[in-house]
């Protein structure tokens, strides 16, 4: 059973459509990234799969049922965008109190403050909490009750590099025991070893959907070979009349940089070795960065069905 599943689905605030023709899935134990530029509607992705939106057209079905149903939304962690606490009270009774709006047990909170690294500071009021306390306190939160489905709305706003790659880890243990996670960002570095699916959405419409190498192989970006070496014209002549470069470049006296197009790469990297001389070898692939702005950039389908029916 997916943790969920959005068909063709269609929202407008008023009468602005915000959501077009979103398909998108999740499988349990995936982590997926969905990422989009302000306002691009990730929050309302988010909110239609939690039930406090209800799609104007298309399908949803949430863990094998309605969203918004209580028998589902109890198998949901939610961690908003910003997070408020009651500042007089301290991260434990916070929990406390949310584990009883929850219906789970309060058992689950001092283990809980010990995974987001809150155990010191557990009985401190959040007042004194500083930003990144506060979202782990939220992550905490989210994670009452074991959710099959995690949703975070820009988990890592308020963390510092350390506390970030922290809460990925997080985020892969309880992955690799089972739980789909929604992790909804527009804040890429960092984020690529810890996904297993990228979605991009821009302006409302699904850019593209898949694993990193499924995402590389849809953009079919150049592919960077910056080599070091003492004969970087002979490397040259190796490759020119049998792969197609996309361009090359000679930084320096001992180093070659060339682009070739994606399926070309093994076959460049052959004929580099085979031709000898070559000192060191590094690969560059499209990031997560460059194939977001690829498909950022990209027109639309829909929109370039809209341009070739207005020329
Ligand atoms: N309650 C609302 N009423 C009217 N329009 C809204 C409402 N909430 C969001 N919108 C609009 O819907 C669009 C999508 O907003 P949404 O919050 O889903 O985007 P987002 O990708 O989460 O953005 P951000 O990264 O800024 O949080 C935006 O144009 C926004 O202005």
């Amino acid at each position: 059973m997916s943790c969920f599943e959005l068909t063709q689905v269609h929202y407008r605030y008023d009468r602005q459509p915000v959501l077009r023709d979103l398909s998108l899935a999740l499988a349990p134990g995936q982590i997926l990234g969905l990422f989009g530029h302000n306002g691009a509607g990730k929050t309302t992705t988010i909110k239609l799969i939690l039930g406090l939106l209800t799609p104007d057209q298309g399908r949803l079905s949430v863990l094998g049922g309605e969203a918004g149903d209580a028998a589902v939304a109890r198998h949901i962690g939610y961690l908003p965008e910003n997070v408020m606490f009651y500042p007089q009270l301290s991260g434990r009774e916070i929990l406390r109190y949310f584990a009883r709006l929850k219906r789970v047990s309060e058992t689950q909170v001092p283990e809980l403050l010990a995974q987001v690294g809150l155990t010191d500071a557990a009985d401190r009021r959040v007042r004194t909490y500083s930003k990144g306390m506060r979202q782990r306190l939220g992550l905490a939160q989210a994670l009452l009750g074991s959710p099959r489905l995690l949703m975070l709305d820009e988990p890592t706003v308020g963390l510092d590099p350390v506390a970030t790659a922290e809460l990925y880890r997080l985020l892969q243990r309880l992955r690799d025991n089972g739980t789909g996670i929604v992790l909804c960002s527009h804040v890429l570095p960092g984020v690529e070893p810890y996904i297993d699916q990228a979605a991009i959405l821009s302006a409302g419409q699904l850019q593209a959907c898949g694993d990193l190498a499924q995402l590389r192989h849809q953009a079919d970006m150049p592919v960077r070979l910056s080599l070091r070496s003492g004969r970087g014209d002979g490397l040259l002549s190796a490759l020119n009349g049998h792969i197609p470069t996309l361009s090359t470049l000679q930084p320096g006296p001992d180093t070659l940089v060339v682009e070739v197009r994606a399926g070309d790469k093994m076959a460049a990297i052959e004929a580099l070795l085979g031709a000898g001389g070559v000192d060191d070898l590094q690969v560059h692939q499209p990031t997560l960065e460059d194939l977001y702005c690829h498909f950022i950039q990209a027109p639309s389908s829909a929109d370039a069905a809209d341009h070739r029916g207005g020329a």
